[in-house]
C-alpha cells in the first residue's frame, strides 16, 4: 500500500528525506493553497505535514476522508483543530525539541535589537542619516527579565539572559521557587514578574486561557519604560492595548516575531518607531528546520507503518521503556473488550476495566484505550482507534473507570473487563502468559483457557450428560470442526459455559439450530 503525504508548507528539503526514502510514501508538496483548495486536496491524503502557515481547520479536517495523521513541523499547534482531528480519529503529532534553541537565539536577538534600537538606526542610515543621538540605547546589564512561560525556549531564555548579567524572574504554573533557587533566578507569581520587570518576554503557548494575557490591565501594573518582547504567539499580548500602551509612553518598545494575523503586508503596531519586528522567524534557521522536518517526518512514518509515535499531541506520549511494558497487552486489551460486548445484548452504561499483578505498577491507560477501542469497534466500524476512542465514549455517554489492584488470582497479570447496562453486569478477563501469548480466563465466573483469536462461539447451557455431544453433532452436520473446547459451570447440574473456536464463522442457521436444544439457554457467535 502507498500512502500519499502533503506537505502545504516549506518544510527543509534535508529534513524530509525519510519521506521520500521511504518506498510506501508518496511525496506531494503543494505550499500556499486557500483553505478550499486544501479542502479539495486533502480527500486524496493520508497524512498532512505543515508549519504555522496553513491553518487546518474542521472543514479540510472533515474532507480529509482518508487522513491518518497531522504533523506539524515546529511547537505550536494553535492553526491545526485539534478536537476536529481527535473527533475523527486522527493523529496530530509536532516536533518540540527542534526549534527550541533557534528560538531562544532569536528571542536573544530581539531584546538587544530592542534595547540598542538596532533595527531603527539600521533603516536611518540606509536613508543616509548619521544620526547617533536619536539611537541612544539600555544596556541590560543588572536590569530585571521577566519571563512568562518557563518551559523549553523560556528557560533557554534564562540561561542565555543570565549571560547577559541580567537579573530573572519567572513566571510558569509549573515553576517553583525550589526549581528558581536551583536555576539561581528569581520566581514570582504572574503579577510579580509584570510588576518588577524591565524586560517583558512571554513564552507560552497560545491557549483560551493565554489570549490576550498581557491586556491594558496587565500594561497598567508594569513599570513605567517597560520593554516587551514576544517571540512566542501573536495573541498572547492583546495589540490594541499594547500600541495605546507604546503611544501613552508606558511602554518604551516592543520586539514582536509574531502577530494575531499573519501574514499581513501592513500593521498599526509597525508605524511605531518603537516597535522592531521580524515576519515569524524564531525557528528559521538551518539547523532548526532540518530537525523539525525530520522529526515529524519520522513520527509521520511511524504513524502510517503502525508504529507509535513519539511526540502525539492530542494522545498522551509515554517514554519509550514505559511504552515496552505496555505495548505487549494492547491486543489482549482490545480483544478483551471485542469478545465482551459481543455478549452483552444491551446498550453499555459502564465500562470497568481493572488491572492486577504486574500492570499495578504501570501507566495502564493506553491499555484502557485499546479495550474501549475494542468495544466501540464493534458497533461504530473501523475509524475507532487510540485518539478517538475515549472522546467517542464519552459521546455516548458511557462512563469509563479504570481500577488497580496489585492482586492477580494466581496470574502475573490480568485484565478485567466489565461492561454494566441497564440490566445486566458482563465481565471478562485475560492474561498474557510468558511466551505463550494473551489467553482469556474468565467469562463471567467461569474459569477458561482460551486464545482470544478467529471464530468462536460462547454457548451457555445447563450442565448435563449428553449436551456436548449433541452441540458436537449439530456443528459436524453443518460442516463446522471445533479447534479447541473450553467447558466450566457453577455447579454439578447447574449453569454451564463452553467456549469453542471453530474453523468458520458460525452461521446463523447452525446458530438457530443450536439454540433449539433444550439445555442450550444462549449461543453467541464471536469473530476476534
Ligand atoms: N517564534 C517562533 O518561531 C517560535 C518558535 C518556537 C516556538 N514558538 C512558540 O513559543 C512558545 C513556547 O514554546 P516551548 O517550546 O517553550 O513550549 P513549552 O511547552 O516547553 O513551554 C510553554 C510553557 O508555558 C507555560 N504556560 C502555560 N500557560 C501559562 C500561563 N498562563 N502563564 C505562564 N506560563 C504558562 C507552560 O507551563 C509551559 O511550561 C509556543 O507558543 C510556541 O509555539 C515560537
Ligand atoms: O511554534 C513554532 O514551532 C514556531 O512558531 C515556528 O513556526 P514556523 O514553523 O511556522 O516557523
Amino acid at each position: 500500500m502507498t500512502f500519499n503525504v502533503l506537505i502545504s508548507d516549506p518544510l527543509s528539503e534535508e529534513g524530509i528525506l525519510p519521506l521520500r526514502l521511504a518506498d510506501n510514501v508518496k511525496v506531494v508538496i503543494e505550499t500556499g493553497l486557500s483553505e478550499e483548495d486544501l479542502e479539495e486536496r486533502i480527500t486524496e491524503f493520508d497524512a498532512l505535514l505543515v508549519r504555522s502557515g496553513t491553518q487546518v481547520t474542521r472543514s479540510i479536517i472533515n474532507k480529509g476522508k482518508n487522513l491518518k495523521i497531522i504533523g506539524r513541523a515546529g511547537v505550536g499547534v494553535d492553526n491545526i483543530d485539534l478536537n476536529a482531528a481527535t473527533e475523527h480519529g486522527i493523529i496530530v503529532v509536532n516536533a518540540p525539541n527542534g526549534n527550541t534553541n533557534s528560538a531562544a537565539e532569536h528571542t536573544m536577538a530581539m531584546l538587544m535589537a530592542l534595547s540598542r534600537n538596532i533595527p531603527q538606526a539600521y533603516l536611518s542610515l540606509k536613508e543616509h542619516r548619521w544620526d547617533r543621538k536619536k539611537f541612544v540605547g539600555v544596556e541590560l546589564r543588572d536590569k530585571t527579565l521577566g519571563i512568562v512561560g518557563l518551559g523549553r525556549i523560556g528557560t533557554e531564555v534564562a540561561t542565555r539572559a543570565k549571560g547577559q548579567r541580567m537579573n530573572i524572574i519567572a513566571y510558569d504554573p509549573f515553576f517553583t521557587k525550589e526549581k528558581a533557587d536551583k536555576m539561581g533566578i528569581g520566581y514570582g507569581t504572574f503579577e510579580e514578574v509584570i510588576q518588577q520587570a524591565d524586560f517583558i518576554t512571554v513564552h507560552t503557548p497560545l491557549l483560551k486561557e493565554t489570549r490576550h494575557l498581557i491586556d491594558a490591565k496587565a500594561f497598567g501594573r508594569m513599570k513605567d519604560g517597560v520593554f516587551i518582547v514576544n517571540c512566542a504567539r501573536g495573541g498572547i499580548i492583546d495589540e490594541d492595548a499594547l500600541y495605546e500602551a507604546i503611544v501613552s509612553g508606558k511602554v518604551a518598545g516592543a520586539a514582536l516575531d509574531v502577530f494575531e494575523e499573519e501574514p499581513f503586508m501592513d500593521h498599526k503596531l509597525l508605524e511605531l518607531p518603537e516597535v522592531v519586528a521580524t515576519p515569524h522567524l524564531g525557528a528559521s534557521t538551518v539547523e532548526a528546520q532540518e530537525i523539525v522536518a525530520v522529526d515529524v517526518c519520522k513520527d509521520v512514518l511511524r504513524h502510517l507503518n503502525g508504529e507509535s509515535v513519539i511526540n502525539p499531541v492530542n494522545l498522551p506520549s509515554l517514554p519509550k521503556d514505559i511504552m515496552k511494558k505496555v505495548e505487549p497487552y494492547f491486543y489482549l486489551a482490545e480483544k478483551l473488550g471485542a469478545f465482551l460486548i459481543d455478549l452483552v445484548s444491551e446498550v453499555a452504561e459502564e465500562i470497568n476495566v481493572s488491572f492486577a499483578g504486574e500492570l499495578y505498577d504501570i501507566e495502564v491507560a493506553p491499555i484502557t484505550r485499546n479495550t474501549i477501542k475494542g468495544i466501540l469497534k464493534r458497533h461504530l466500524g473501523m475509524h475507532v482507534n487510540d485518539v478517538n476512542a475515549l472522546y467517542l465514549a464519552e459521546k455516548k455517554e458511557i462512563v469509563v473507570n479504570e481500577q488497580k489492584t496489585p492482586q492477580a488470582k494466581g496470574f502475573t497479570n490480568l485484565i478485567t473487563v466489565e461492561i454494566k447496562t441497564k440490566s445486566q453486569i458482563r465481565k471478562v478477563a485475560g492474561t498474557l502468559l510468558n511466551g505463550l501469548g494473551p489467553r482469556i480466563v474468565h467469562v463471567d465466573n467461569y474459569r477458561v483457557d482460551v486464545r482470544p483469536e478467529g471464530h468462536m462461539v460462547v454457548i451457555e447451557h445447563i450442565d448435563q450428560p449428553g449436551v456436548i455431544g449433541r452441540m458436537g453433532s449439530l456443528l459436524g452436520k453443518h460442516d463446522i470442526n471445533i479447534a479447541t473446547m473450553q467447558v466450566d459451570r457453577s455447579d454439578r447440574g447447574g449453569k454451564a459455559i463452553m467456549i469453542l473456536t471453530i474453523d468458520r464463522h458460525l452461521d446463523e442457521a447452525a446458530l438457530n439450530e443450536l439454540l433449539q436444544l433444550d439445555e442450550i439457554k444462549d449461543v453467541v457467535a464471536i469473530d476476534l
